[in-house]
C-alpha cells in the first residue's frame, strides 16, 4: 500500500484542528487545521482518515490501455498548488513538502454506458487546442482498440497500452496507478495532460482519491477535474434505477462527483426532455456547470484545465453554485443576511414554482447537494471541531465540498475542498475592508441532513 512520505505523515494526529499554520497532507485520525490567529497561513492537505488502498493483486487481464496523442506543441503553464501562502519560517519548512504545481493535469471522463464517453474523448482529441494529451482507457472485456478509438488513427498515438477486463473503480485501480507511473516515468515532457476515460459503470470516487492517496500519483500530476457525459435519452432509467441498500447507483454518483455535466444526444430528445432531465441532475449536483451537447461537442476549455480541485478557483465555484450558465433557471435566491441552506427540497420546491406539473423525485432520493450562504465569522476552534467531527462521523457519504470561510481574527478569507477524508485547504486574498463576511459552504453527498448541517455551522458562528 503505498503511502505519503514519512515527512508528510508526521505530525500528531490527536487533535481535531481545521485551520493551520501549516501545510501539511497526512492520513490518519482527523485533524483540520485552521490558522493560528495573527499570523500568515499556508495551505493543508489531509486525509481525514486512514484510506484503503486498493488491492496490489493485478487481475490477469485488466481494464486500461494509454496512448499519447499530439496536437500542436503548446507550452504548459504551471500553477501553484496553493495561492498565497506568505508563510512564516515554520509554515515554510512544512510547505516544502508540497509538491510545486507544475504537475501534469488529469481529467476523468465518466458517464453511463453509452453516454458518449468515446465520442467525447474523439473531439478532444481531434480538436485543434495544441496540448498532447496521454489517453488512458478503461474498457470491460475485449474491445478492438483501433477501432474504437478514431482519433488514435487521426492522430497519431505515440504509445499504447491496453488491458482489459477489469473496472478501473474496482479492481484495476492499482494498474491505474502503475499507468500514471509509467506514463510520468517514461514519457514526461512528452505530453501535456492526462485524459481518463472510465468504463460505464465506474464509481468516480476511488478513481478520484487514487489522485491524492497514492504518492506516486500526487507527487507528479494533479487531478483536474472530473466531466461526467450524461445520455439526455436514456439516462433517467439509470438514475430511476432502485438499488438495494449499499448498492450504488452509478449513474448518479457520476453526476455528483461531476466538476462539468455534458447532457449529450440532445439531438435525440425535446427540449422539455432536456429541461426537465436537468433539473433532476441539479438536484443531485448543484455545484457542476452544465451544458446541452450533440456529439460531445463542446469548447474544450469547458472540459480541460477547468481547475476543478483548485483552491483558487474555490470562489468562482460557490459563487456559481445554482447560477448555471447554460440554465438560469437554477439560480438560487440567496439571502446573504441570514444563514440558511438551499436543499434538494428548496431546489424542488424551486422547481414546483416553475411547473407545478413535474414532480420529478425520482433519482436516488439520497444523493442531494446541501449549501450554506451565511454571513458572519466563525469560531475558530467550533468550526474546527464541528468539520473535524463532521468529517470524521460523515466522510464516507460527503462525497465532495466545496467552501470559502470568515474566520474570526483571520485577516484571509479560508477556501477548501474535499472528497471523502481528504481535505485541502488554504487562506486565499484578504477581505476588502468593506466586504460583507458571507461563509459559503456547498457540500455533495448521500443522505445529507440539511437541517443538522446548517445547525452545526450556525452554532459556529460568533
Ligand atoms: N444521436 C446521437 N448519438 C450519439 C451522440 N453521442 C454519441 N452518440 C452515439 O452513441 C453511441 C455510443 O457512444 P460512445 O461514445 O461509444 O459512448 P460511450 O460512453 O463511450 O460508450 P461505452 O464505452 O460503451 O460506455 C455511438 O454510436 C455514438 O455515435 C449524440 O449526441 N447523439
Amino acid at each position: 500500500m503505498a503511502t505519503v512520505p514519512a515527512d508528510m505523515r508526521a505530525v500528531p494526529l490527536a487533535v481535531a484542528k481545521l485551520f493551520s499554520t501549516t501545510a501539511l497532507r497526512f492520513r490518519g485520525p482527523f485533524r483540520l487545521c485552521l490558522p493560528q490567529v495573527g499570523k500568515s497561513s499556508a495551505a493543508v492537505s489531509a486525509t481525514v482518515r486512514d484510506y484503503k488502498a486498493p488491492s496490489k493483486a493485478m487481475p490477469a487481464a485488466s481494464g486500461f490501455r494509454s496512448s499519447i496523442h499530439k496536437t500542436a506543441m503548446s507550452r504548459y503553464y504551471s500553477r501553484r498548488f496553493s495561492s498565497n501562502a506568505s508563510t512564516t519560517e515554520e509554515v515554510w519548512e512544512a510547505t516544502t513538502n508540497i509538491p510545486p504545481d507544475d504537475r501534469i493535469p488529469a481529467t476523468i471522463i465518466t458517464g453511463f454506458l453509452g453516454a458518449g464517453k468515446t465520442t467525447l474523448l474523439n473531439h478532444i482529441l481531434t480538436a485543434d487546442h495544441g496540448k498532447r494529451i496521454a489517453v488512458i482507457e478503461n474498457e470491460f472485456g475485449e474491445v478492438d482498440i483501433d477501432g474504437s478509438l478514431v482519433a488514435v488513427k487521426t492522430t497519431g498515438a505515440e504509445d499504447i497500452v491496453m488491458l482489459n477486463n477489469g473496472c478501473l473503480c474496482c479492481t484495476v485501480r492499482g494498474d491505474l496507478v502503475r499507468m500514471i507511473s509509467e506514463l510520468v516515468k517514461k514519457k514526461k515532457g512528452k505530453f501535456d495532460h492526462i485524459v481518463i476515460e472510465t468504463t460505464g459503470l465506474a464509481n468516480p470516487s476511488p478513481i478520484i482519491q487514487t489522485f491524492y492517496s497514492e504518492e506516486h500519483v500526487f507527487d507528479h500530476v494533479k487531478l483536474d477535474g472530473v466531466v461526467t457525459i450524461v445520455d439526455a435519452k436514456h439516462v433517467r432509467i439509470h438514475l430511476d434505477e432502485k438499488k438495494p441498500d449499499g448498492v450504488v447507483n452509478e449513474a448518479v454518483e457520476q453526476i455528483a462527483y461531476a466538476d462539468r455535466i455534458l447532457v449529450n444526444k440532445t439531438d435525440l430528445v425535446s427540449e422539455p426532455e432536456v429541461s426537465l432531465l436537468i433539473k433532476k441532475i441539479k438536484n443531485i449536483n448543484t455545484m457542476a456547470l452544465l451544458k446541452r451537447t450533440s456529439y460531445g461537442k463542446v469548447d474544450l476549455n469547458y472540459v480541460l484545465g477547468i481547475g476543478g480541485f483548485d483552491l483558487e478557483r474555490i470562489e468562482s465555484i460557490v459563487e456559481a453554485e445554482g447560477l448555471n450558465h447554460d440554465h438560469k433557471e437554477f439560480k438560487l435566491d440567496y439571502d446573504h443576511h441570514d444563514g440558511h441552506d438551499h436543499h434538494d427540497h428548496h431546489q424542488h420546491d424551486h422547481d414546483h414554482k416553475q411547473d407545478s406539473n413535474k414532480h420529478d423525485h425520482t433519482h436516488d432520493p439520497r444523493v442531494s447537494s446541501v449549501s450554506i450562504v451565511c454571513e458572519g465569522s466563525l469560531n475558530l476552534d467550533k468550526a474546527n471541531m464541528w468539520l473535524g467531527t463532521l468529517l470524521m462521523e460523515h466522510s464516507d457519504d460527503i462525497y465532495r465540498m466545496k467552501g470559502l470561510l470568515s474566520v474570526d481574527g483571520m485577516e484571509e478569507r479560508f477556501v477548501f475542498q474535499g472528497v471523502h477524508d481528504i481535505f485541502q485547504g488554504s487562506p486565499d486574498r484578504l477581505w476588502g475592508s468593506d466586504e460583507p463576511r458571507i461563509n459559503k459552504i456547498v457540500f455533495i453527498g448521500k443522505n445529507l441532513d440539511a437541517e443538522e448541517l446548517k445547525k452545526g455551522f450556525k452554532a459556529c458562528l460568533l
